[in-house]
């Protein structure tokens, strides 16, 4: 599906039949769990200047010469673990636009297209704004499924579509739901499902808050993110009434050499440990859909670590995925955000 079609046709067909259309989106995955699947998926995301700032001429040769050469292989292997028809990403991402369907026709008394786009891989952004083309929508409400802003995250989606509409005659008028780091209803989500876990399972000793990590450089040159999961989870902490004893944070995923957000997950976890916690509830509430840096790093290599540090249970609480709470959030962040549309 080419740029030129998607530019044409949203620019010359884009009659209101519906008030406007929904775009869910989120980072994207390989198409398949194989060394081949991730390289593509890898030189795809990993060449955004926005995802890795160093200037191209030093970072491409790195990129192809060596960790497209070695990372695909372990990291198909992490998502071999994981993988059900199609990555646990995409599905679960299929899965909330199905319930938001549903959820925004009865909240608006309309039908309003919901499609999906990934920045990185497919579904893309291109196929989910020609769905919505099709659709003839001139209006696109944009849902980057990331409560905290990063320019490594959200501000790459905006690039993107905008650089998709670049040729547009007649641009559909786009609004982007800003992150929602400190929405209630988003702390009162996450806080939900914790209360169920522990009704289910019981209080762990320790509660940990694991959010994805980013180079420290980015945030010292302005970057939000690092401030906003703070920001977050000091208020789920206060909507569970916990003392600082009982939490605590963490970043994971660290990507090369460089320093990036601390503390960093593993080293706090064997910590943890070495103080005597033998239970652990872990929540990650940067991910809106559990994906392989929940399902694998966390459920699964973390909780090693941690049991090899002398832990008893590291026990993972799911992302909100489509839980209902999760969706009813989406519809208020629509509706707040398409106000002007709806006469
Ligand atoms: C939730 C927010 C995310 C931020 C912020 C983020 C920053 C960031 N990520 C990398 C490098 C990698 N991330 C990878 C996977 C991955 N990252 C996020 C989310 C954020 N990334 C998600 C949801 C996923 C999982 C995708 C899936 O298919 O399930 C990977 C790929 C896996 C691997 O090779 O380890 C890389 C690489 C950087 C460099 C970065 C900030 C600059
Ligand atoms: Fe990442
Ligand atoms: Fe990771």
């Amino acid at each position: 599906m080419s740029k030129e079609i998607l530019v044409s046709e949203l620019s010359t067909k884009g009659a209101d039949s519906a008030p406007f259309g929904i775009l869910l989106v989120n980072l994207g995955s390989p198409d398949a769990p194989t060394p081949a699947g991730v390289r593509k998926y890898l030189a795809e995301f990993l060449s955004d200047p926005r995802v890795v700032s160093i200037p191209k001429w030093i970072w491409l040769p790195i990129l192809h010469g060596i960790v497209l050469r070695t990372r695909p292989k372990r990291v198909a292997h992490a998502y071999a673990t994981i993988w059900r028809n199609e990555s646990p990403l995409i599905e679960i991402t299929r899965a909330q636009a199905a319930k938001l369907r549903a959820a925004v026709q009865e909240a608006f008394g309309e039908y309003i297209p919901v499609e999906i786009g990934m920045r990185y891989g497919n579904p893309s952004l291109t196929a989910g704004l020609m769905a919505l083309r099709k659709a003839k929508v001139g209006r696109v409400v944009v849902l980057p499924l990331y409560p905290q802003y990063s320019v490594s995250t959200t501000a790459t989606v905006i690039d993107r579509i905008g650089e998709l509409l670049r040729q547009c005659w007649h641009a559909p008028n786009l609004r982007y739901v800003p992150a929602y780091y400190q929405h209630p209803p988003y702390i009162q989500a996450l806080a939900d499902s914790v209360r169920k876990h522990w009704q289910q399972k019981g209080r762990a000793e320790h509660f940990l808050m694991s959010f994805h990590g980013l180079p420290k450089r980015h945030s010292r040159r302005g970057d939000p993110y690092e401030a906003q999961c703070f920001r977050t989870a000091e208020l789920l902490a206060k909507e569970l009434a916990l003392t600082s004893d009982d939490w605590s944070m963490a970043f994971q995923s660290r990507f090369g050499r460089e320093e990036w957000l601390q503390p960093y997950l593993e080293p706090h976890v064997r910590q943890l440990a070495a103080k005597g916690v033998k239970t652990v509830d872990v929540i990650c509430p940067g991910f809106s859909a559990d994906c392989l840096e929940t399902l694998e790093e966390i459920a699964i290599r973390t909780a090693e670590v941690f049991t090899a540090a002398g832990g008893q249970e590291f026990r993972y609480i799911s992302a909100l995925n489509d839980d209902d709470r999760h969706i009813a959030m989406m519809v208020q962040l629509i509706q707040t955000e398409t106000a002007g549309w709806r006469s």
